[in-house]
């Protein structure tokens, strides 16, 4: 079940890993029309011969045996049988002291749009069934008789330097849904599920399933809902009540509908939603009016194409060098070339791993930065407002321009370096006002690691086929001496360690963003959900195939265009990743007319 191609080790759906018993035994049987022109919204029937690979709903696979101490659902032990450091011990000895922001020569978008694909392609939900709040339960009586979700809650020190002070002596965390608890499907190990399509297809803004999606259609001229505040254009309204991040909070009155249900989770992504959104009604209107006799479906699912094909090309060719170097992204197939077309490769199984999900593709939280700056039209800066304040909340972002000048400020913002930590607010004080109480992202991330049975960070390591790591000293081959006396501190051996906390430690690579162990597992799933996506955006001969010509267009667009169309912006820098100081600027109507959908005439 294992091929090389170019070194990339790929592993194929008959695989040990594949959850073969949950496609077998529990999943809905599925008919596929072959000869579809457009993607299903949950993905299924994208394989013709595995219909529900990829699909909303289906388990995350694993690249390696889970790591489980009774080998189903119990937080693994370290080598000499003790439990596992504490993850806010670790974040305080190890990170806490490097949260501090650097400047980074990318921009707010790298972080933004890293944020855009991950809820693209991952919903690994929490379990929110069981006690409405799992601190209420006393901290010392938590135990493997607790209900299964609140397990894992994060202990805080009592002696902890930021929250000991206040008195917080525990942090929410729930476990992740999995197969057997929340799908009945009796897999063991427990199997954590995806609730999103794990396709880049944008459905984080169409919906990971037809419900929702049908939800926010208004079903006339291939619109999507939207409301209407101080007369511009919103994501619909919602009732606040219910609502997954909405609820926590008082004095929030603003809580907006989308396709993924976290787009009120800070502004910056509901900012992203709001754009797409926007764009999606531009693109549809321009369709109509060169094809005034497409039906509302027809238009609809041309443009759902189009903006799915263009968040393909902005991954493919604009993110992914960034994260994990334009060379190695070249050398392993994750960069798109005129010359050579996507080979659609329907025995590759185009799910993510647990691995990823769980660990590597958390990395990139390191990018994220602690302040947001409002900024005007003549460049001033309005305001700043820090990120963990604002989660959850966005009423600010409808007032007069905030929308605009916060994604100016994005634009125009050097963002955070990617250092071995994550910034100190949402290490400390993430949902600050939330009625979880304060969070830290790297504690829970930690956590859920081991939540959904991770295995270690050198085995992973090993798996990738980098240079063997047997002790502490080994470690010294790339990581500061500190670092690794702090790690002999924290965990019993080195075969100990957590995934994330070997990954956000190691280097980034040459040209990259992210070290040799989170790059490797996270060219793995890209290079599925590019060779294992029959509609992916550049495949030929499928039903519904792009012509030569509207992928030329599709591939001189950027996310320049999506921001330029949709908000007050009248300039963006000529590389959008670029802060201004770094690169040249562009206007917007210069590069406007390269959205020119002439290509998708029909002549009937
Ligand atoms: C911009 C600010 C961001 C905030 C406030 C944020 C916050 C969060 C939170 C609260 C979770 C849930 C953690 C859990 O319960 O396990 C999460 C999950 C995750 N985040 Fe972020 N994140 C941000 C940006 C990013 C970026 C830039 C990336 C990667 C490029 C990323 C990747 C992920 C991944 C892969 C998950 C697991 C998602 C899933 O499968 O459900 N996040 N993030
Ligand atoms: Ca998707």
């Amino acid at each position: 079940y294992i091929t090389e191609t170019n070194d990339l080790m790929v592993y194929y759906g008959d695989g040990p890993h594949s959850n073969s018993i949950y496609y077998n035994q529990c999943a809905p049987e599925v008919t596929c029309d072959r000869n579809a022109i457009y993607r299903t919204i949950n993905g299924e029937c994208n394989n013709l011969r595995n219909p529900l690979w990829g699909s909303s709903d289906t388990p995350y696979i694993r690249l390696l045996e889970a790591a489980y101490n009774d080998g189903d659902h119990e937080v693994r032990r370290q080598m000499d049988g003790s439990m596992l450091p504490r993850p806010r011990k670790i974040q305080l000895l190890l990170f806490l002291e490097k949260s501090r922001d650097f400047l980074d020569s990318n921009n707010y978008h790298l972080s933004q749009f890293g944020q855009w694909l991950t809820h693209d392609m991952s919903l690994l939900s929490p379990d929110f069934g069981g006690p409405k709040k799992c601190c209420d339960i006393p901290i010392e009586e938590i135990n493997n008789n607790s209900p299964y979700q609140c397990q894992l809650v994060i202990e805080v020190p009592t002696n902890d330097p930021v929250h000991g002070c206040n008195g917080q002596t525990c942090m929410e965390f729930r476990r992740a849904m999995t197969a057997a608890h929340n799908f009945s499907c009796p897999v063991i190990p427990q199997t954590p599920m995806n609730q999103a399509t794990s396709f880049i297809d944008s459905s984080q803004l169409y919906g990971h399933k037809l419900a929702k999606a049908n939800s926010i259609r208004t079903f006339v001229g291939g619109r999507l809902i939207t409301d209407i505040i101080d007369e511009n254009e919103f994501c619909p309204l919602k009732k606040r009540n219910g609502s997954l991040l909405c609820n926590g909070r008082d004095n929030v009155g603003i809580c907006f509908e989308a396709g993924d249900p976290r787009i009120n989770q800070h502004f910056g992504i509901t900012s992203y939603t709001i754009m797409f959104t926007r764009f999606h009604n531009i693109v549809t209107e321009m369709l109509e009016q060169i094809n005034p006799h497409w039906s509302d479906e027809v238009l609809y699912q041309e443009t759902r194409k189009f903006v799915g094909a263009l968040n393909q090309i902005i991954a493919y060719q604009r993110y992914l060098p960034i994260l994990l170097g334009k060379s190695y992204a070249k050398r392993y197939g994750l960069y798109l070339s005129e010359f050579k077309k996507t080979k659609y490769n329907p025995l590759l199984i185009p799910q993510l791993s647990v691995e990823f999900a769980g660990g590597a593709f958390r990395v990139p939280h390191n990018v994220v930065a602690s302040l947001y700056n409002y900024i005007g039209k003549n460049y001033e800066i309005l305001d700043s407002a820090r990120l963990n304040e604002f989660m959850s909340f966005s009423d600010p972002l409808v007032k007069c321009s905030n929308l605009d000048n916060i994604v100016r400020g994005m634009t125009v913002t050097p963002g955070r370096y990617f250092a071995p930590s994550y910034n100190y607010l949402i290490s400390n004080f993430m949902f600050h006002g939330h009625n979880t109480g304060d969070q830290d992202l790297l504690a829970v991330d930690i956590q859920r690691g081991r939540d959904v049975g991770v295995p270690p960070y050198i085995k992973i390591r090993e798996w990738c086929g980098l240079p063997p790591i047997d002790s502490f000293e080994d470690l010294l081959n790339f990581l500061p001496f500190e670092d690794v006396e702090t790690l002999r501190e924290l965990y019993a051996t080195v075969h100990d360690i957590d995934l994330l906390v070997g990954a956000l430690l190691e280097p980034p690579v040459d040209g990259g963003t992210v070290g040799p162990t989170a790059q490797c597992i996270l060219a793995d799933v890209f290079y599925r959900t590019r060779f294992g996506d029959r509609f992916f955006c550049d495949v030929e001969d499928q039903p519904g195939s792009f012509s030569q010509e509207q992928l030329d267009t599709l591939r001189n667009l950027d996310l320049g265009h999506v921001i330029c169309a949709t908000t007050e912006m009248d300039e963006v820098p000529f590389d959008i990743f670029d802060p201004t100081m770094y690169s040249q600027m562009v206007k917007c109507q210069d590069i406007l007319v390269k959205l020119d959908l002439s290509a998708w005439k029909e002549f009937p």
